[in-house]
C-alpha cells in the first residue's frame, strides 16, 4: 500500500488485500474495518484501489461536492459484454452516460413522475386486491406490482398477472444476473484480463451470460418492437417509449440504445422497490408495536371509508418508512463509484481509476450516529430531522441516504418514493400483518437477518399471516379495484404480443 492511501488491512505482496474480500454480503465486513480503520480506508485489489467510505461529511465532500472526478464506475467486463455498455447503472462517466441519464429525466423527474400517478394508484389497488384474494402470495404479488409500474412507464404495457411470457423471461433472466456477478462466480476478468481468453467450454460463466444474452435481446427488442407497433396503430398513454421515439435525433439514441436503456431500467425499478417494501411486511410482523401506532394514526386521519393518499398528514408513517430505509437499505453499499482523476483528502492521495464505496450500512448502522441502530424504531425520526441522536451534528446525513448522492444518485427517487408512500399507507390502512403459528398455536418469529448475500440485498422469501382489518374495508378494496378498470384499459393492448415465448 502506498504511504499516501489511507489506512486498511494488512496486504499481501501482488494480490494485496484481494484473499481478504467477503464472498457474500460483504457490507458487513466492510463496516467491521470501518470500525477499525474509520471513516476511510482502503483495499488494494492487485495493482487496484478500491477506497471505502463510511461518514457521511466525506460521502458529501467526496461524492457530491467533488462529483466531476468521482462519478465514474469501475470497468466490469461482464456486465458489458451482457449490455454492450447501455445499462446506465454501470456505464462509465461519458458522453453515452450523459445521454442515457438525459432521457431518464424526461420521464423522472418530480413533475413527469406525477404523469404516472394515475397508473401506480390503480396497481396498487390491484395489490391491495390480490393479497386480499390470496395473501399468502403476497411476496410475488409484490413484484407483479413493482414490474407492472415501470413496463407501463416505459412501454405503456401493464403486467396483469404474474406469469405473462415477459415476467418469466425477466425474473429468470435476473436469477441469472445474479448467479454470474456473485463473488467468486467469475474469475477476477477486470483485474487479470488474460482470464478473457478462457474458451467457453471450461468457462462458466461465459456460458451463463451467453443464456443471459439469450434471454435479454428478444426481451427488450420485442418489448420496444410491441410498443412501436402499438403506436403506429394510433393507441397512445404517454409512455417512455413514446416520448422517446419522437425526440430520438435531439436525444441522439440509436434502436439499439434504446431498447437496452429501457429494457435495464426495469432492472433498475423491479427488483429495488420489490425489496423495499418487503422489508416493510417483514417490519411489521416484527415490530408489532410499530405496525399498531401507524394503523392507529392512519384511522385517525384518513379514517374507514377511504383509501389514504399522498396528502394525508401522516408524521408517523413517514417517519416508519425513513426507518425502513435506513433499518434494511436496498442498496447497502450503494453502487461503487470510481475516479477520473487523482483526489486528495485531507493527507490521503486517492489515485485516479480507484474505486470508491460509500457504505451505507455502515453509517446507516453507525452507533456513533444512531441510538441502538440495530433496532426498528420510527420514533427516531420523528425526534431529529435524519434519526440520528439528538445533539450529533448530522447535517450531511441526509434522511434519504438510500438513494444515493451526487452525479449517479438514483434517478428513479421520485418515482420509487411515490410508490413506496403510496403501498405503505394502503397497505397499513387495509390489513394486519402477522407472524404464522407453529403447531402448538405459538408465533413464529421472523427472521430479520434471512437477506440474500449476492449483490442485492433482500428479504429471502417469508411467511405472513394477512388479513382485512375490516369486511367494510374489504369492500372498498374490491370497488376500488373495480373502478381501476378504466385505467387499466389503457395500459392493455389485447392481441398485441411481444414474441417472448418466457420458456
Ligand atoms: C426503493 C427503491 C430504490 C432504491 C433504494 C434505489 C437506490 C439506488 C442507489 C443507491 C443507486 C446508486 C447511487 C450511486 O451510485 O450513488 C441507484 C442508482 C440507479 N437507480 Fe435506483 N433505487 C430505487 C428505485 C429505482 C427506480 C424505481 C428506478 C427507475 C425507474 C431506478 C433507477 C436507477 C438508475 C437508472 C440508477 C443508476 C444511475 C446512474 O448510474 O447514473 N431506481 N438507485
Amino acid at each position: 500500500r502506498d504511504k499516501d492511501l489511507p489506512p486498511g488491512p494488512p496486504t499481501l505482496p501482488i494480490i494485496g488485500n484481494l484473499h481478504l474480500l467477503p464472498k457474500e454480503s460483504s457490507h458487513f465486513k466492510f463496516t467491521e474495518w470501518a470500525r477499525q480503520y474509520g471513516g476511510i480506508y482502503s483495499l488494494k485489489v492487485g495493482p487496484g484501489t478500491v477506497i471505502v467510505v463510511t461518514d457521511p461529511t466525506i460521502v458529501k465532500e467526496l461524492l457530491e461536492k467533488r462529483s466531476a472526478t468521482t462519478s465514474d464506475r469501475p470497468a466490469m467486463y461482464i456486465v458489458d459484454q451482457i449490455t454492450g455498455g447501455f445499462d446506465i447503472a454501470f456505464a462509465r462517466y461519458g458522453d453515452e452516460w450523459r445521454t442515457l441519464r438525459k432521457t431518464a429525466h424526461a420521464i423522472l423527474t418530480p413533475q413527469a413522475a406525477t404523469r404516472h400517478l394515475a397508473i401506480q394508484r390503480a396497481e396498487a389497488t390491484q395489490l391491495l386486491h390480490d393479497i386480499l384474494t390470496s395473501p399468502q402470495d403476497f411476496y410475488t404479488h409484490v413484484r407483479r406490482y413493482t414490474i407492472s409500474v415501470i413496463m407501463s412507464v416505459l412501454y405503456g404495457q401493464r403486467v396483469p398477472h404474474y406469469g405473462t411470457p415477459e415476467t418469466i423471461a425477466f425474473f429468470e433472466m435476473m436469477h441469472l444476473w445474479t448467479e454470474v456477478l456473485a463473488p467468486g462466480a467469475a474469475p477476477p476478468l477486470d483485474l487479470l484480463p488474460i482470464f478473457k481468453l478462457v474458451p467457453e467450454r471450461w468457462a462458466k460463466w461465459r456460458q451463463t451470460v451467453r443464456k443471459i444474452q439469450g434471454l435479454m435481446r428478444p426481451l427488450f427488442f420485442g418489448l420496444l418492437d410491441a410498443a412501436e407497433e402499438r403506436i403506429r396503430s394510433g393507441v397512445q398513454n404517454e409512455c417512455y417509449v413514446e416520448e422517446i421515439l419522437e425526440k430520438q435525433a435531439d436525444f441522439g439514441l440509436d434502436r439499439k440504445m434504446i431498447a437496452y436503456f429501457a429494457g435495464t431500467l426495469i432492472e433498475g425499478a423491479t427488483e429495488t422497490t420489490a425489496s423495499y417494501l418487503h422489508s416493510f411486511i417483514l417490519c411489521m410482523i416484527a415490530y408489532p408495536e410499530a405496525q399498531r401506532k401507524a394503523q392507529e394514526e392512519i384511522d385517525r386521519v384518513v379514517g374507514q371509508d377511504r383509501l389514504p393518499n399522498l396528502d394525508d398528514r401522516l408524521p408517523y408513517v413517514q417517519a416508519l418508512i425513513l426507518e425502513t430505509h435506513r433499518f434494511r437499505p436496498v442498496s447497502p453499499m450503494f453502487v461503487p463509484h470510481a475516479t477520473t482523476a487523482s483526489e486528495r483528502y485531507n493527507d490521503y492521495v486517492i489515485p485516479s481509476g480507484s474505486a470508491i464505496f460509500a457504505n451505507a450500512w455502515g453509517m446507516l448502522h453507525d452507533p456513533a450516529l444512531f441510538e441502538d441502530p440495530e433496532d426498528f424504531r420510527p420514533e427516531r425520526y420523528l425526534l431529529t430531522e435524519n434519526g440520528t441522536k439528538p445533539g450529533v451534528d448530522a447535517s450531511d446525513m441526509r434522511g434519504l441516504f438510500a438513494f444515493g448522492v451526487g452525479r449517479r444518485s438514483c434517478p428513479g427517487i421520485h418515482l420509487a418514493q411515490n410508490s413506496i408512500h403510496i403501498n405503505v399507507m394502503n397497505l397499513i390502512w387495509a390489513f394486519d400483518f402477522k407472524p404464522v403459528l407453529d403447531s402448538h398455536g405459538n408465533n413464529i418469529q421472523p427472521d430479520t437477518w434471512a437477506y440474500s448475500k449476492g449483490i442485492s440485498f433482500a428479504p429471502l422469501p417469508f411467511d405472513c399471516l394477512i388479513s382485512p382489518r375490516t369486511s367494510h374495508k374489504a369492500r372498498i378494496i374490491r370497488q376500488e379495484f373495480s373502478e381501476s378498470a378504466t385505467i387499466f384499459e389503457r395500459f392493455e393492448h389485447a392481441g398485441r404480443s411481444t414474441g417472448v415465448d418466457g420458456q
